[in-house]
């Protein structure tokens, strides 16, 4: 049964790969006046669908196209000034354009498996070749934001049919990353 629901307008048509060499870019928001950019320098890492309310996606789509790269590869070109932290209290400070709402680039600042990387949408790149997104997470959350439950085996028979296998948290390798260093900072783990 096709999936009555948008996925995300750049992945409903199927994933297109990217680039091998593809080495980062900028990040552009939608303004047509004063556009807020970003330059990302190198690559991204761990590109994802995520489903959660919190991380922003263009009109229409269920999920958001989400991926990380280090906070020192991330630089604010042009129109800075429109930015603002979506939510101060959040792991994520998603900096986002006042004006136009996307999210710009969200660092993660507190002691957490994360800390030190910034988490960006690829899509808002005005190059082409970013590597495709690999999985999906926190499925189950696309409910909160108004999917009908019912429609829930469909979204997930789609994901996966996109080869974004569907997780309700994280991926079994991000959840690893973050039970090792939860365990590492309990003491439980001695060495990696
Ligand atoms: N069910 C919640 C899940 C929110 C959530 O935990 N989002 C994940 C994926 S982006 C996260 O790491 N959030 C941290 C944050 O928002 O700062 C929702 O949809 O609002
Ligand atoms: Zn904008
Ligand atoms: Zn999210």
């Amino acid at each position: 049964m096709p999936s009555q629901v948008s996925i995300h307008p750049a992945l409903d048509g199927g994933v297109k790969k990217g680039q091998e060499n593809f080495d980062g870019g900028t990040l552009v928001c939608a303004c047509t006046d004063r556009a807020v950019k970003v330059a990302i320098k190198g690559t991204i890492a761990h590109n994802h669908a995520c489903g959660c309310t919190k991380c922003w996606k263009p009109k229409g789509a269920a999920f958001s196209v989400v991926a990380v790269t280090p906070h020192e590869s991330v630089t604010v070109l042009e129109n800075g000034d429109k930015l603002h932290v979506v939510d101060p209290d959040a792991l994520i400070q998603r900096h986002a354009c006042k004006a136009c709402g996307v999210h710009m680039y969200g660092p993660v600042e507190r002691e957490h498996a994360f800390k030190g990387l910034d988490f960006v949408h690829p899509e808002r790149f005005q190059e082409g070749g970013w590597p495709e997104p690999t999985f999906a997470a926190f499925v189950s959350s696309i409910i909160e934001s108004g999917t009908p439950p019912s429609a829930m085996a469909g979204v997930r028979g789609r994901l996966n049919e996109l080869g974004l296998t569907p997780y309700d948290c994280l991926n079994p390798t991000l959840m690893d990353v973050i039970a090792t260093w939860v365990a590492k900072k309990t003491g439980t783990l001695k060495e990696a």
